[in-house]
């Protein structure tokens, strides 16, 4: 019998699931996926639900209902079984393996089997990454009375970047505090740099210990990641994933003393938040209405994109949200080019806006011509299906790659490697 891995991604947006199955006998193969399910616009009502399943055209519907990142699993769980095709999961108890996205695993360096002592431990962390660790535990806990049979695992977000050296991750700060509450840099979307980097070197050939890159995922959150070696050596995001690039609904870096300048009550308790945060205002103010949404009123950079420099763009706000975009995504690339000595294989975009804001792509790579960066205009404009598609100039001194990253797979490729940490005892 087939085993079957659902792989949940609960980002700051959106619920993505994806259905594998594995054979006993071809372990040593990729999972097959069956089915992927999203459920996007969680930030910016109504949300929309788009299924893929096998080589049927895609589903996509408007859901008036769902609010959160525990409404859409549990709707998407309820489609999957509804699902008569996806004959493999007839029923919850199909169900072997789940895998959970979980952004902020503070000291964790490699997944986990959720008991009851890592679910604290991620729960304390809920502080640490406030749109994201909590809501992904809401997931955790409906699975664990829905799915009581299923081995839960826990993906973090932060492992990839544990090889960060001490002189990047250190904040210059009273060292004995930042010892004693685990201040540092951590870094996030580490599962999909690890996808990502798995596959560009399976797309120039190089083995993964040779590969320099720098890669952008940029979707609601955004970060920028320095691989050196085929580690994570340096990453925008930090102590949370407020720090770095803005985000749908993110700030991103700051002065620090701003927000001591926007409002006298930065420091007290946020009221408007979910019972499973504990926020400040300041906090809440930088996490979840800032960012894009305060700028320009959407959340949906795809809008900002197409409207910059048109009519539509009458006082030039969407023009000012892209240009502030490239900006801090330059701000970047430059320091990640020389920490890597300029020995590097190529310039990745992933993520929601990296994989289809072709716009974006060539006004990011303009900004960086004159480190050797071109791009080929036709490929950018549509880069196609491909996991890794290379959009570079032919003859530009280095490689521009556009990555289809895929956080549910690299988790279920992961069950699959280390399945016997995860055998129940
Ligand atoms: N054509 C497009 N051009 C630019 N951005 C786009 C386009 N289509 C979608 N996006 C943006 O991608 C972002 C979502 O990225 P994604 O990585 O899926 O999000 P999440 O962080 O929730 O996983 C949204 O801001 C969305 O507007
Ligand atoms: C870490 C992070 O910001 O994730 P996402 O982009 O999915 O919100
Ligand atoms: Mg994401």
């Amino acid at each position: 019998m087939p085993e079957i891995i659902l792989s949940i991604n609960a980002g700051s947006s959106s619920v993505k699931i994806s259905v594998f199955k594995v054979s006993s006998e071809s372990i040593s193969h990729d999972p097959t996926q069956l089915a992927e399910a999203t459920i996007s616009g969680l930030t910016a009502p109504p949300a929309s639900l788009k299924y893929k399943c096998g080589n049927r055209k895609s589903e996509e519907k408007s859901l008036d209902n769902i609010k959160s990142q525990e409404d859409a699993f549990r709707y998407i769980l309820d489609y999957l079984v509804q699902d008569e095709k996806l004959s493999e999961m007839k029923q919850k108890e199909d169900i072997h393996f789940t895998c959970h996205r979980v952004v902020h695993g503070g000291g964790y360096d490699k997944s986990q089997v959720i008991d009851k002592e890592t679910y604290e431990k991620i729960e304390e962390l809920s502080d640490l990454a406030p749109l994201h660790n909590a809501p992904a535990l809401t997931i955790v806990k409906a699975v664990s009375s829905l799915l009581s049979h299923a081995t839960n695992i826990a993906y973090f977000d932060s492992s990839f970047h544990y090889t960060i050296p001490a002189h990047i991750h250190t904040y210059p700060i009273d060292p004995e505090v930042a010892k004693k509450n685990k201040l540092r840099k951590y870094g996030f979307h580490g599962i999909s740099y690890s996808f990502i980097t798995h596959a560009v070197s399976t797309h120039l050939s190089k083995p993964v210990s040779e590969l320099n890159m720098i890669a952008l995922h940029l979707g609601s959150g955004a970060s920028a990641c320095c691989i050196k070696n085929g580690k994570s050596f340096d990453t925008s995001m930090g102590l949370t994933p407020l720090a770095g690039l803005p985000g749908a609904t993110r700030s991103g870096s700051i002065d620090p003393s701003l927000m001591f300048h926007f409002t006298h009550s930065a420091g007290k308790p946020s009221r408007s938040s979910s019972e499973h945060m504990h926020i400040t205002q300041a906090e809440e103010i930088l996490n979840k209405n800032s960012g894009w949404k305060a700028l320009t009123g959407t959340t949906d950079f795809g809008v900002i994109s197409n409207n910059a420099g048109t009519d539509e763009d009458k006082d030039g706000t969407y023009q000012l949200a892209l240009d502030l975009f490239v900006d801090r995504i330059l701000n970047y690339i430059g320091p990640y080019f020389v920490k890597l000595n300029g020995k590097v294989d190529a310039l990745v975009f992933a993520g929601g806006i990296g994989e289809r804001g072709a716009k974006l792509r060539t006004a990011v790579v303009e900004g960086v011509r004159c480190l050797g960066f071109e791009l080929d205009e036709s490929s950018n404009d549509k880069p196609g299906d491909d996991v890794v598609v290379d959009i570079s100039k032919s003859g530009a001194r280095f490689k521009t790659l556009v990555c289809q990253t895929d956080e549910q797979l690299e988790m279920a490729r992961a069950v699959v490697e280390e399945r016997h940490r995860f055998e129940k005892k």
